[in-house]
Order: structure tokens, then sequence, then C-alpha cells
């Protein structure tokens, strides 16, 4: 019998779920043994994801604590909000490590949880146990948890590419203004109005403007950061491509710092993390640099005419930004390398 720690997902047949299943499958220590479906129980995985073929030929299994705790040690959870406050208690009862994808664990305060997504939040005991998991800023926080609340798409790519400038104390961050833009991938495999080909393709819109529920995760990190209560202008912006965020990040500087010292600055803070690289100066990234990949990528321009920078930061939005960003969290939490069955070459071109 294999000794590899056993894995379930629920959720397994919307994008997050379909991209822990491609991730896990080279992992070195880790295996899937049930994935999960609240709607298609007893169908085929391969019915929803023909690609999968002679890879995952299982039939997806029911919600059901129980079952699954006979089948594995530790469930993700890619489920839309609203879902993993309800499951989550029932599988950490069951004695199953946890890993949510969604919002559901990451605003501790019940009431702005309430009042961005629209929906009654988990209890606060629970809150109070789930981990916040951005591993390259809470390190040692992560590691040994039972229970580990995974970071929003925007949040990481927003947040990776501002805290080291707000804790080296360069940056006044009242003039913080974050425009991002988010392949289509984000909203998950269910279509909608809002997403379908015809009213995606050939066209770029803003959405959720001072409204997207990642504002006040963004802020409650940066607050911490900082010590002080910080609020920013954040908006979105839907892009006719896949995969991939782009954070383009602006901010007045508030001490007379060149190029070469921030990258020197993000280097120092980010040392040691192999899944944040910090582009030359001169050199900005883009979102295939990043594809298919856990990397975060992070470049410079400082306008001096307006003592202003202008911070870009990149991910892939279901790597990093979800399934893989949730699997080194895994990988933290089970006192491994963090990079464990995460070392893919971005897809290029
Ligand atoms: N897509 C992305 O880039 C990112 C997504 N996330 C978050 O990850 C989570 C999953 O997102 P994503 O995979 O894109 O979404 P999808 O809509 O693609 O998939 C969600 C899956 O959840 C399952 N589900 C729905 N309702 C329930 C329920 N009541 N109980 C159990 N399972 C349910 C569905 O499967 P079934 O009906 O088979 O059970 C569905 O396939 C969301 O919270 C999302 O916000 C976070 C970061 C990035
Ligand atoms: C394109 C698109 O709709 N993207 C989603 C991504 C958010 C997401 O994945 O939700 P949580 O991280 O809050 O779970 C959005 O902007 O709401």
């Amino acid at each position: 019998m294999s000794n590899k720690l056993k894995i379930a997902i629920v959720g397994s047949t919307g994008y997050g779920g379909v991209e822990l299943m491609r991730l896990l499958q080279s992992h070195p220590n880790a295996e899937i043994t049930s994935v999960i479906s609240s709607s298609s129980a007893g169908s085929l995985v391969t019915d929803g994801y023909p690609h999968l073929q002679g890879i995952r030929e299982e039939v997806l299994d029911d919600v059901d604590p129980q079952l699954i705790k006979q089948k594995a040690d530790l469930v993700f959870l890619a489920t839309p909000a609203g879902v993993a406050s309800k499951l989550a208690p029932q599988y950490l009862a069951a004695g199953l490590k946890v890993i949510d994808l969604s919002g559901d664990f990451r605003i501790k305060d019940r009431a702005v949880y309430e009042q961005w997504y629209k929906k009654p939040a988990a209890e606060q005991g629970d809150l109070d146990q789930a981990v916040f998991g951005l591993a390259e800023v809470y390190g040692e926080q992560v590691v040994d948890q039972p229970f580990i609340s995974n970071p929003g798409c925007f949040p990481t790519a927003t947040l990776l590419g501002i805290v080291p400038a707000l804790h080296g104390g360069i940056i006044d961050h009242s003039t913080l203004v974050i425009d991002a833009k988010t392949g289509q991938s984000g909203a998950g495999r269910g279509a909608s109005l809002g997403t379908h080909y015809s009213e995606i393709n050939e066209n770029f819109k803003a959405y959720k403007v001072n409204q997207h529920q990642h504002i006040p995760e963004i802020e409650m990190v940066l607050s911490q950061v900082a010590a002080e209560q910080v609020t920013v202008s954040f908006t979105t912006h839907l892009v006719p491509m896949t995969r991939g965020i782009m954070a383009t990040i602006y901010a007045k500087l508030t001490s007379d710092v060149t190029e070469a010292e921030l990258v020197r600055l993000y280097e120092q803070y980010y040392e040691g993390r192999s899944f944040v690289r910090i582009r030359p100066v001169g050199q900005l990234p883009a979102t295939k640099e990043v594809w298919g990949s856990n990397y975060c990528d992070i470049g410079f321009s400082i306008d001096k005419r307006t003592n202003r920078v202008t911070i870009i930061s990149v991910i892939d939005n279901l790597v990093k930004g979800a399934a893989g960003q949730a699997i080194q969290n895994m990988n933290l939490m089970m006192g491994w390398d963090e990079t464990l069955g995460l070392q893919f070459v971005p897809v290029y071109p």
C-alpha cells in the first residue's frame, strides 16, 4: 500500500478542482484518492473532462464526510462561496485536514464578509481556526496547520506586489490604486451572461467596480502590515484570455528610491521564497511569462515627474491564484519543501 498523503477534492468538476487534479498528478508525496461532486456523484470524471482519459478513470464520490475520511487524509474545497463555511467544519470534525480555495474563511470579521459576499459568514470559532495561507507574507504561521484558507487570486497578485514596499515604508498607502485584469477562467466553469464568448471576445470591461469581494481581503493584510487601517482603490477588468492576472499598482513614493533599490528591497523580502521572481530594472512581466506555473513575477517603473511607482505583478489565476498555491500550502502543512510537485516551467509561447 502507498504511504503517500491521500487527497480528496470537493468541487472537482470545476476549474479549481480540475487544476488540482492536473498538478497533483505529478506530486511525489501525495495521491488523489477521491474526487467529489455534489451534483454528479456516480458519474465518471472523464464524462466532464475527456482530457483526463487514461489518467483519472474513477467515479465521482459524494460529499459525505465519513466516506471521505475512509478514503483520504486531506481535503481541498474548490467550491463557490457559501459552501465551505458549512462543509469545512464537518471535515475537520471527521479528522481531515482542510484547505479551502474559496473566500469563506479569509475575512475574519463576520460582518465584513457578509457585507461584501452577501452570504451568511462561517462561525467565528471556525474562522479563528483557519490560517490565511499567503506563505510569502505569513511564513511560519502556515507551517503544520490543519486548516488553511487559500488567498484569493487578485489578492495574491496584489499583495505580493505591495507588501514589501509597504513593509519597507517607502510608499504612502493612502495613495494606493490597483488596476487589475483577469482572464475568464477566474469566473469558474459555469457559463454566465457576463462571461460567455460573444460577450467577452474582442471586448474589455471593468466589473464589480468598488464592490469587489477581494477589497476587504487586500485591506485586511495591508492593514496588518502597516499596523494601521489601509484602504485602497481596486478595479477589476475582464480580458479576453483564458488564464492570467495582472495587477498594476500605483502609489506615491515617500523616499527617494531608485528602481535598483526597489529590486533589492523586494529580493530581500522574498529571500528563500521560490515562487516570487523579481524582474531586473527595465523589465516588466507579462501574464504569458507565468502561464501554467506557480510563479508570481513582479517588476517596477518609477516616474520621477509624478514621484509615483508603478508595480506590475502577474500570476496564473488557476495556479498561484488557486490550485498551485493550495498545494504549496499543503506542502507547508506537511512540513515538506514548499516547491514539491510545483516546479513547472511556464508554458511559452
Ligand atoms: N477560478 C479561479 O481562478 C479561482 C477560483 N477561486 C475560488 O475557488 C472556488 C472554486 O472556483 P472554480 O473552480 O473556478 O469554480 P467552478 O464554478 O468552476 O467550480 C465550482 C464547483 O463547486 C461545486 N459545487 C457547487 N455547489 C456545491 C455544493 N453546494 N457542495 C459541494 N460542491 C459544490 C460544483 O461541482 P458539483 O456540482 O459537481 O459539486 C462546481 O464544479 C471558488 O470559491 C472560487 O471563488 C479562487 C481563486 C481563483
Ligand atoms: C473573472 C471573475 O469573475 N473572477 C472572479 C474571481 C474571484 C474568485 O475566484 O473568487 P474568490 O477568490 O472570492 O473565491 C471575480 O472577480 O469575482
